[in-house]
């Protein structure tokens, strides 16, 4: 894979172009229908074999130019999560700030930025809401200041962002291997009906594959590869088979968040006694992704859950990955 020269080497200069211009991006969620994880890498890093879905979902944020050098995030109250509570840094620790920085290193006409973003995806809930606001972020800036980059170099980029970040650039449904950034796009165009749960408390990722590796204690654990789990739920994403798909649900990751949060067994349970083909914790959780058969059981679902106060969302997959929705000069 081609890494993009840096003419900047990180500095970005003062200054706004001509006119001020604005490029709104957004980016979907994700849920790994699959997920193995295997032993702990010397750099901290586990290797894992995992089937991500994109689900619609999105993430947006709009990228203006400044006078003033540098990036500023604010979050848009366009954003439908309560962000109370939500611990979103607003400053260089934010994902999309990241982003737009290593975008700036190897762009020309960087200028100033402001990124704004709109929340849609649950915060930590093991979704990849800050990776889809990074994929997003990269899109934006790469148009914002014509640096003209390749998918590939814009995949590289990603790859240096976060495991996710380089699947909410692809969407659709892919196979990630390595940490999840050395993707498989694969063929699923039929469309699979899931309902979000989220939780009112979010889960560290890193935490949680430390966790893993508590529960697993002296078990040899080999690298992660495809198998025919993940070939199975590849044919039953083709052919949007859901209940085939159904009995093939796998999480490593589920145990130990469920180790963190023994609350988490109420929600798949619930799910389970009430009409789902099957659930799982998403990534890291702790959102719990429900599969059902049709758009229909997914908002008797949501209806159901309203009943009991908590808030869920039905929605579909795969979906496309990052996309440019405007571009403006102001
Ligand atoms: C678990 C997964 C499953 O898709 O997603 P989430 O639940 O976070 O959404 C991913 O592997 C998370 O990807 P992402 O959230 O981008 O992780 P990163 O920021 O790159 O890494 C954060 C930390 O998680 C741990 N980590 C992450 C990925 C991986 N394959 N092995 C790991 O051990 C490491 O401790 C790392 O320092
Ligand atoms: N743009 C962002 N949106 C949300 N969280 C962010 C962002 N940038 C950094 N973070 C930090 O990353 C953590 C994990 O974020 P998130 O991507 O929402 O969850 P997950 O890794 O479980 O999919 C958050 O708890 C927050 O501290």
């Amino acid at each position: 894979m081609s890494t993009p020269t840096r003419p900047g080497s990180g500095r970005i200069p003062a200054g706004p172009p001509a006119r001020p211009r604005s490029v709104r991006a957004k980016a979907p969620g994700k849920v790994n229908v699959s997920l193995s994880v295997g032993p702990a890498r010397p750099d901290g890093y586990h290797s894992v074999a995992s089937v991500y879905l994109a689900v619609s979902l999105f993430e947006e944020v709009t990228a203006t130019t400044t006078a003033e050098p540098g990036v500023t995030v604010s979050l848009s109250p366009e954003s439908t999560l309560d962000l109370e509570g939500a611990e979103i840094p607003l400053d260089e620790r934010n994902l999309a700030v990241r982003a737009a920085r290593l975008m700036a290193e190897v762009s020309e006409k960087a200028t100033g930025v402001h990124l704004e973003i709109t929340k849609r995806v649950p915060v930590a809930g093991g979704m990849g809401g800050g990776s889809a606001d990074a994929a997003a972020t990269l899109l934006a800036c790469d148009a914002l200041w014509d640096s003209g980059l390749s998918k590939e170099e814009l995949a590289h980029l990603a790859a240096e962002l976060g495991a996710d970040v380089p699947f909410a650039l692809l969407g659709g449904a892919a196979v990630g291997l390595g940490v999840g950034d050395r993707l498989s796009p694969a063929l699923a165009s039929a469309r699979l009906d899931w309902v979000l749960v989220p939780a009112d408390y979010g889960l560290s990722t890193p935490a949680v594959f430390a966790e893993l590796d508590r529960l697993r204690g002296a078990e040899g654990i080999d690298v992660p590869e495809p198998t025919e789990v993940e070939a199975g739920i590849l044919a039953a994403l083709r052919s949007g088979d859901s209940g085939g798909l159904s009995h093939l649900l796998v999480n490593d990751l589920q145990r130990a968040a469920i180790s963190l949060a023994p609350q988490l067994r109420d929600t798949l349970g619930w799910a389970d006694s009430h009409g789902a083909l099957a659930s799982l914790v998403s990534g890291s959780g702790p959102t719990v992704a429900v599969l059902v058969r049709d758009a229909a059981a997914a908002a008797e679902t949501v209806a159901s859950l309203a009943h009991l106060g908590v808030e869920a969302h039905a929605v579909h997959g795969p979906v496309p990955g990052a996309r440019i929705l405007s571009d403006t000069l102001l």
